[in-house]
């Protein structure tokens, strides 16, 4: 059965200031190493910046990340906490790129209790259009996008295989015989809406030493994890670059809400166009848009702006804002056809 996805066609949602305390919500990304990954973390503050989003920017860094890239954060208005590694358990795996054994560090944004809701966002992630109105989902679900299996980088799965991508179920039949159950529905990791929790963060660490690594590392595992919680979201909110050719029939680049430059060669902090596919107009396009928020100077963090204007603005904003809640913002925008996605059982 196809999923149903959280229906959303909010171009925008209506806020009114009001005294009132607000939950407290925040982006959370994470940053490992001494490599040029900051850039793409300058960048998503610089975005969410540019689409007025009301709710800040916490950055958690592994304790490689130099103080000079700490300083460049704190001065563009991120909150910077230091993270410990997390290693899985000791064994041969090969993952699908070496350093991906970094990102289960990614696992410590559970503890970060001071938050109610979060939403999670790889450093090669854009914003180009508000998305706070994802913080109003109901609670007690994992909200993220599914992703596609039909890169290369899966080329050691049973999926890519047999040539099966969830994103295109009746192109190739699942073998149940031989290959078991029809997998259970799977998020990219780059990008989903949580609640932090100190009894599910040490349940993940616990779960995670008992379970062997596999070739997307934290991302398998979390899928795992959450396998019962997962409510799929609409691309918009995640738009892994490679659908562009592998299910372009799926992506309207007008609709598109944040892109995730995950495709080999799209970081655009390194973009060369010489990979394969990234001589795409719609690439250079995307990547244009990214140098664009970059270089934006007017985007920079300027404290006096952001107090004067009662904060918001991503990155040190907290103002106080009262959105209109997801559902009503939903009926607002004439979103009658809201259904909540089953759980991915
Ligand atoms: O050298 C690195 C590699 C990864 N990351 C962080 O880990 C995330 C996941 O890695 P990446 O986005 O490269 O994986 P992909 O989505 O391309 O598979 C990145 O977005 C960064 O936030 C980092 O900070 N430094
Ligand atoms: O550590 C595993 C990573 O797995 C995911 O990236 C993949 C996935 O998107 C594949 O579908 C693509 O083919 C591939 O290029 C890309 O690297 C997450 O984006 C990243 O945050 C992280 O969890
Ligand atoms: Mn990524």
């Amino acid at each position: 059965m196809a999923p149903e996805i959280v229906k959303s066609g909010v171009d925008s949602v209506g806020f009114t200031k009001t005294p009132l305390s607000q939950p407290s919500r925040a982006f959370v990304t994470f940053l490992a190493g001494n490599g040029d990954y900051v850039k793409g973390v300058v960048g998503l503050i610089k975005g969410l910046r540019k689409v007025k989003s009301a709710y800040p920017l916490v950055v958690a860094v592994l304790p490689d990340v130099p103080e000079d890239h700490r300083e460049i954060l704190v001065s563009q208005g991120c909150i910077v906490r230091e993270i410990e590694p997390i290693y899985p358990p000791q064994n041969n795996t090969q993952f699908a790129h070496a350093y991906y054994v970094i990102n289960y560090s990614k696992l410590r944004i559970w503890e970060l209790v001071e938050y109610e809701k979060l939403i999670y966002l790889d450093g090669d992630i854009q914003v180009f259009k508000n998305i706070d109105h994802l913080f109003d989902l109901p609670n007690g679900y994992f909200y993220a996008v599914m992703d596609c299996f039909c890169e290369a980088s899966w080329s050691k799965t049973p999926q890519y295989k047999i040539g099966y991508c969830q994103q295109c179920p009746e192109k190739v039949q699942w073998p149940t015989a031989e290959l078991g159950p029809l997998p259970s529905l799977y998020f990219n990791a780059g990008f989903f809406v949580y609640e932090p929790s100190i009894p599910t963060y040490h349940d993940i660490l616990k779960k995670l030493q008992e379970t062997p690594p596999t070739s997307f590392a934290e991302q398998d595992f979390l899928n795992m994890y959450f396998k019962d919680k997962f409510k799929p979201l609409p691309i918009d909110y995640n738009l892994v670059l490679a659908f562009l050719w592998r299910h372009p029939e799926k992506v309207d680049l007008n609709k598109v809400r944040v892109v995730h430059y995950c495709a080999a060669g799209s970081k655009p902090w390194r973009f060369t166009g010489k990979e394969e596919n990234m001589e795409r107009e719609d690439i250079k396009m995307l990547v244009k848009m990214w140098w664009d928020v970059y270089n934006d100077t007017s985007l920079d963090y300027n404290p006096a702006a952001e107090a004067a204007s009662g904060g918001g603005g991503g990155g040190g904003g907290g103002g106080v804002m009262k959105p209109v809640s997801f559902r009503e913002a939903l009926s607002k925008a004439g979103v009658v056809n809201y259904v909540t996605a089953p759980s991915a059982a």
